[in-house]
């Protein structure tokens, strides 16, 4: 494929993704597959579409003196080409400004009339010539941070409330940052240090997680094509949530639910941490899902996993009161915490999904809770950097349960690092900038006994 048609491959994916709202990793999936597209050119092709997605919003800023109406009046294909093409000249060293622009214009032409071709070399031009808008002479500090970080408003806004201004821009700069990839070891089967020396046996660049005991970072290679994985020696799982299987500190022989397992990331950790041994039911209220939580299982020989298709608010139908040791509540969420990895969701995101989403969040806890024995453990966590889910719902949770109380004990099943980040004994917000990792909210409770 040449490098035009890479482009033109990118141009098509982000206009579906913003026609049909489709999520992005999903379709550049499924066109590196159909275009059969070649592993350099896989490279470019993903950053392009990622990056012009993840910069939007500054680039529409670099964008709008030169073009003549407003950049949301344009033709969706002809603002995404002006789009990608100065996210290539701005923040891609490899791409020669020259390439970029000459390939901006053909594709143009192929596309459009004339007239469009001529106004996108023009815009181009005199973007070359003016240069870039300086997004620090914007006056208010919001729509300051949301040009200069490419967030919404709204979103700036809100953790500027929430969290300062200062941990704001510090979420809003580490969402830029290229995520790291990394894996978990499948303790069953190896030692991270096997892993490790497996993964570097067949060319790959890994090393062992500065965080977690059980995590792998590997700088270079696809991971899901390694013999390691495919031996089942690996999942990919985020740093952060590895965290949740460690916090829940499943045993072997116990009685366990994961209540919203699918794909089944961490119901693989949990049965891992418990040796394979004891009860592990896994439940999703997607049927499809729940067939990717027995993928796992099988890929893994974790066969004390039992996938079932259930919404964990009818819970109480199936299961009976107070017979699980452990509870995992990792609940649907806004996942603004995994902007990094997916920059779709904070233009796709609103404030109104937090608060729906946060009812859902209390609903699963309020269900499942009957279903913990007294003494036992429920860890809710949520891929979100949000207080209107997270904290706000674990108060409402406490307030509404009498019998629940903060696990305090919770901060120290966590590896050492991440002790320190707690904000109690029993909670910890992990922000993105912390550690490099997703953003992550674990709150776990324990039971009181009724005597
Ligand atoms: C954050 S994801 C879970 C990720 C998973 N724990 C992992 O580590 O791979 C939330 C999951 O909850 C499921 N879900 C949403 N509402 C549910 C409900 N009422 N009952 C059970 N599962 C639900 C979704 O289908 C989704 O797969």
């Amino acid at each position: 494929m040449t490098k035009s048609n890479v482009r033109e491959a990118a141009l098509d994916v982000l206009l579906k993704v913003e026609k049909n709202q489709a999520y992005s990793h999903l379709l550049l999936n499924q066109t590196i597959n159909t275009h059969n597209l070649a592993p350099r050119d896989t490279g470019l092709f993903t950053e392009i579409v990622y990056g012009t997605i993840q910069h939007q919003k500054t680039l529409d800023f670099y964008l709008s003196p030169f073009v003549k109406k407003p950049l949301g009046k344009l033709d969706d294909w002809v603002r995404l080409l002006l789009r990608l093409t100065v996210y290539q000249t701005v923040y891609l060293d490899r791409v020669p400004e020259r390439a970029a622009f000459y390939e901006a214009v053909q594709i143009a032409k192929k596309r459009g009339h004339k007239g469009i071709s001529g106004m996108v070399n023009g815009v181009l031009r005199s973007l070359q010539r003016e240069g870039l808008p300086d997004p620090d002479s914007i006056n208010d500090p919001i729509e300051r941070m949301a040009v200069k970080y490419s967030h919404p408003e709204w979103l700036v806004s809100r953790w500027t409330e929430q969290f300062g201004e200062e941990r704001a821009a510090r979420i809003c700069r580490a969402n830029l940052e290229h995520p790291k990839q990394t894996a978990r070891v499948n303790r069953t089967k190896v030692t991270v240090e096997e892993a490790v020396a497996l993964l570097e046996e067949d060319g790959y660049e890994a090393e062992k997680s500065t965080i977690i005991p059980d995590g792998v970072i590997v700088k270079k290679g696809a991971i899901a094509k390694s013999r390691a994985f495919k031996e089942g020696y690996l999942s990919i799982q985020d740093e952060s949530s590895m965290l949740a299987g460690y916090a829940l500190g499943a045993e072997q022989g116990e009685a366990v639910m994961d209540s919203c397992a699918a794909p089944g990331g961490k119901t693989a950790h949990i049965a891992e941490t418990m040796n394979n041994i004891g009860r592990l039911e896994a439940l999703d209220i997607h049927q499809h899902k729940a067939a990717l939580i027995n993928e796992q299982k099988n890929r893994l020989d974790l066969d004390l996993i039992n996938a079932k298709v259930l919404d964990a608010r009818k819970a109480g139908e199936v299961f009976e009161e107070a017979s699980f040791d452990r509870i995992l509540v990792d609940a649907p969420c806004s996942g603004l915490g995994v902007i990094k990895r997916k920059p779709d969701l904070k233009w796709t995101k609103s404030a109104a999904d937090t608060v729906r989403l946060g009812k859902i969040q209390l609903d699963i806890l309020q269900a499942v809770w009957p279903l913990l024995r007294p003494g036992g453990t429920l860890v809710y966590s949520t891929c979100t950097v949000d207080r209107d889910e997270n904290s706000t719902i674990a108060a409402s949770f406490l307030e509404k349960t009498p019998d629940a109380r903060p696990d305090e004990g919770m901060r120290d099943r966590l590896p050492e690092k991440l002790q320190q980040v707690c904000k109690s004994g029993a909670e910890l917000e992990l922000f993105p900038d912390d550690f490099g990792t997703d953003g992550f909210y674990i709150h776990a409770f324990t039971k009181m006994s009724s005597c």
